[in-house]
């Protein structure tokens, strides 16, 4: 138990008279329990060796059918104001599958959902575990109206802290230590009934004399024999009613547990060479053929393509029509790193001739938007046929921290299973810090994407920044580039008018040097 905390007293308010009117505007939708909720962005979970270092914080809810699990997460969640990734994650999704005859028994309100033996606690301790330990996971969806699992999968990843609720919460010794924190809310059996008889008829199609029936021969004897005697394990005891000061001090509790675990990552990929000192202490910078990168061949070509996208006078039109062309032999050249069988076809004259296919079983992109999106274009010119997603990183605009702040990914991703045989393409523009990089690698290794699986395709990398860190967590993903630009300097962007700068002068960046600006102004504004 955390020793900030002492339980609360039951006589704080758990006793309430009976009152249902304390709870004025029910929705009248069935809500979603499993909600994800992004306020701020997720900053890095792991160290400048790739390897993850926090786990998601995680706290466990347990209650009485009606007691305000529910409302305690969401509470909890308002009242944190301005945290990364907060899931909800629900032990209703986690009711067993029904056979029809048992179905049947549920609708005439006959089939007890209260022991713990009708929810699948194992798999609940299994998706748990796994967005802990920052993985994605697919659960199971479940109607209420129908009683029934349903085909359907919701899928979740990327909580900071995820509050997993519901009445068994707190039996199962595995799902225990699962908890960072372990909450019981505690509240009158009276006060109990009456919110689940109004939720029951309004959100789950239920009528009064079944709710009535099922409570008095499963829901109240499963409450005293199996949910109540939980409350023991709990490090907080909340009031089923009145309680924001418990709630209140549940949030100080998880925003100082934040604070402890928040990584100071920024500092120390931004300029490497500053890190890396010679035995003469001078800097020195790692040599290109250590980075371990493909560089598409200089050729005039290459060069003249270059040259028109560096030049700051070059019209809008030019950039976006050169960009395209030089992503479209990019994404070609990245090719080379992916599987190939020989293949032998027969000609049009009828001859056999033996050549090569593409051996990848599943193959996507991603896009780390918005300046990857000017690689989009070349990568469907090449591959059309293939899924494409996208992670929206950015960085914070005081601590400069990178934040992850969406991740829309394909589903040969999304899917574990799937995801093990994925190759994926990751587009950029360019990789100057490498923050964005970085995050949007170990994004795709907690999916479970292999490492020697991925390909990030960039149009210029810069020697001088955060590649050589980048290189050494990940030594095993390939880096494509068109070329290697020898300085990353804080300086000033031309024209750029914004926070801190209302006239427009400049603002301090890391600037690639000679680089081309920012890409994704020039290739979209
Ligand atoms: N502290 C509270 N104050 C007012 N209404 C509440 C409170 N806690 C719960 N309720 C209401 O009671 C009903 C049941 O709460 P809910 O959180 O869904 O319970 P549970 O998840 O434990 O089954 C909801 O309509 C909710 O709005
Ligand atoms: O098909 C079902 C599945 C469950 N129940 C009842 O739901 C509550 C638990 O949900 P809360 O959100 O914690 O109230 C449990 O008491 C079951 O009796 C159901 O009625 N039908």
């Amino acid at each position: 138990m955390p020793d900030e905390f002492m339980k609360i007293s039951e006589s704080l308010s758990t006793t309430q008279p009976f009152n249902v009117s304390d709870s004025p505007t029910l929705p009248t939708l069935q809500p979603k329990k499993n909600t994800v909720l992004i306020s701020h962005g997720r900053p890095p979970w792991y160290s400048e060796d790739g390897h993850r270092i926090s786990d998601a914080f995680v706290i466990g809810v347990a209650g009485g059918s009606g007691s305000g699990k529910t409302h305690v997460a969401r509470e909890i969640i308002r009242k944190l104001g301005s945290v990364p990734t907060v899931t909800i994650l629900s032990q209703d999704s986690f009711y067993k599958y029904l056979e029809p005859e048992e179905q049947a028994l549920a609708h005439a309100n006959k089939h007890d959902f209260d022991h713990p033996s009708a929810l699948d606690l194992d798999l609940f301790s299994k998706c748990l575990a796994d967005l802990k330990h920052c993985k994605q996971s697919n659960i199971p969806v479940y109607s209420f109206a129908q009683h029934q699992r349903l085909p359907e999968k919701k899928y979740l990843y990327g909580a900071t802290i995820i509050i997993a609720e519901g009445i068994m919460a707190l039996v199962d010794p595995a799902l225990r230590d699962l908890y960072d924190l372990k909450v019981f809310v505690q509240c009158d059996s009276d006060l109990m009934l009456a919110r689940r008889l109004r939720r029951d008829v309004k959100e789950r199609g239920r009528d009064v004399n079944g709710i009535l029936d099922q409570y008095l021969r499963y829901v109240k004897p499963s409450y005293d024999n199996f949910v109540r005697p939980t409350s023991k394990y709990a490090d907080i005891i909340v009031p089923g009613s009145n309680n924001s000061v418990a709630i209140d001090l549940i949030c100080t509790h998880i925003r100082q547990k934040f604070d402890e675990r928040t990584n100071k990552f920024r500092p120390k990929i931004a300029i490497p060479h500053l890190h890396f000192t010679s035995l003469s202490g001078t800097s020195t910078l790692e040599s290109v053929e250590d980075l371990d990168l493909t560089i598409l061949p200089q050729t005039p070509q290459i060069q003249g393509i270059l040259t028109i996208l560096r030049d700051k006078t070059c019209p809008r039109q030019d950039f976006i029509f050169f960009s395209d062309r030089l992503s479209t032999i990019l994404v070609e050249h990245a090719f080379q790193h992916l599987p190939y069988i020989p293949w032998t076809v027969t000609t049009p004259v009828g001859v056999d001739s033996t050549g090569k296919k593409l051996d990848a079983q599943y193959l996507c992109g991603v896009v780390i938007q918005r300046s990857g999106g000017a690689l989009e274009k070349g990568f469907k010119r090449v591959i059309n046929t293939v899924p494409l997603g996208s992670m929206l990183i950015q960085s914070d605009s005081k601590s400069a921290e990178p934040l992850l702040l969406q991740a829309n990914l394909p589903l040969y991703v999304r899917l574990r299973h799937l995801a093990e045989d994925t190759y994926v393409f990751v587009l950029d523009a360019q990789i100057g810090t490498a923050a964005a990089a970085f995050m949007s690698i170990r994004v795709l290794l907690d999916h479970g994407i292999r490492e020697d699986h991925i390909v990030f395709v960039t149009f210029l990398v810069a020697r001088g920044g955060g590649v050589s860190i980048l290189r050494q967590a990940f030594p095993l993903m390939k880096i494509v580039c068109a070329a290697v630009d020898e300085t990353m300097q804080e300086g000033w962007l031309e024209g750029y008018k914004g926070e801190g700068n209302p006239e427009g002068v400049g603002r301090k960046v890391w600037l690639m040097k000679p680089g081309m600006g920012q890409i994704g102004d020039r290739y979209y504004l």
